[in-house]
């Protein structure tokens, strides 16, 4: 098998919000690496600055100190190469455009022929099983179905990097399942290099090759879990495995402790 290549590196980013009431050290010093393909989840404990990592990765936010490199380049500003899906579906999609509207408006701004565009927006939509929606807007669907077209319209636009925060958040628990099993399916079919940012320690260990458990602030990398489970998941086999147990009970652990300020991580075998 071809050796993954190193995608996205950020190292030692610090981000401090500056405000009249006094600054907030949301990031004090993160480090890791993200290879071509991967799919890498983060958790950790409420307000850690899960948000803030995923805008400076995206280049929304300019870091305080450090460095996020894309390709080998430093991101600087939004990049194209970045595609971000939040949790607030309602919020991110137009209600004046039908579906496909909404999936193509992000290509009106590459150079793509008409044709080109329409295939893509046609694969995109295809691929998060909303063909027979094409025509209709965003209030005439669900939630979980407004979600699809989200993820629709980021994966049309062919990111490097796809990035998620908290995607699923807001919807019920059935839809939140099929839609963790249309990510992990992009993911083996399409090999879309994801940063998955989710509260769910169960979700986190289902989707992910990797699970980064941040710490408490001043925020750090508590550990770099590798998720040793089989490539093919499902929503009951997997969930089912032993090691699906042990692997969710050390990152809760681990969450635990960064919650007290133990950083010292204890071995998931
Ligand atoms: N624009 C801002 N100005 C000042 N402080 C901010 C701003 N945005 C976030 N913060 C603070 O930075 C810290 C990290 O926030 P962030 O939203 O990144 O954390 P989070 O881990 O995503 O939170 P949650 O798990 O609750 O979604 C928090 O203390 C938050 O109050």
């Amino acid at each position: 098998m071809p050796e993954r290549s190193t995608l996205l590196r950020v190292e030692h980013l610090r981000k401090i919000y500056e405000s009249a009431t006094g600054d907030v050290e949301a990031i004090g010093d993160i480090s890791f690496t993200m290879n071509a393909g991967e799919l890498v989840c983060v958790v950790g404990p409420s307000g850690c600055g899960k948000t803030t990592l995923l805008k400076c990765l995206a280049g929304l936010l300019p870091p305080t100190s450090g460095l996020v490199e894309m390709d080998g380049s430093p991101v600087r500003g939004p990049s194209p190469a970045m595609a971000v899906v939040f949790q607030e579906y309602g919020r991110s999609l137009y209600p004046w455009l039908t579906v496909r509207g909404n999936v193509e408006l992000p290509l009106r701004h590459k150079k793509l022929s008409r044709a080109e565009r329409d295939t893509l927006v046609t694969d995109a939509i295809e691929a998060v099983g909303l063909p027979h929606a094409a025509r209709s807007h965003p209030w005439q669907l669900s939630g979980g179905m407004q979600q699809r077209v989200a993820i629709a319209r980021a994966i049309a636009y062919q990111p490097e990097v796809l990035i998620m925060d908290e995607p699923f958040a807001a919807v019920d628990a059935q839809t939140r399942a099929d839609l963790e099993d249309l990510v992990r399916e992009l993911h083996t079919t399409r090999r879309i290099s994801t940063v998955f940012v989710t509260h769910d320690i169960d979700e986190s260990v289902y989707l992910g090759e990797r699970v980064l458990v941040l710490s408490n602030s001043p925020t750090r990398v508590q550990e770099d879990l590798a998720i040793d489970l089989p490539p093919e998941r499902d929503q009951l086999t997997t969930r089912a495995l032993r090691r699906f147990t042990e692997l969710r009970t050390h990152v809760y652990d681990q969450i635990q402790r960064a919650k007290l300020g133990q950083v010292a991580p204890q071995s998931a075998r």
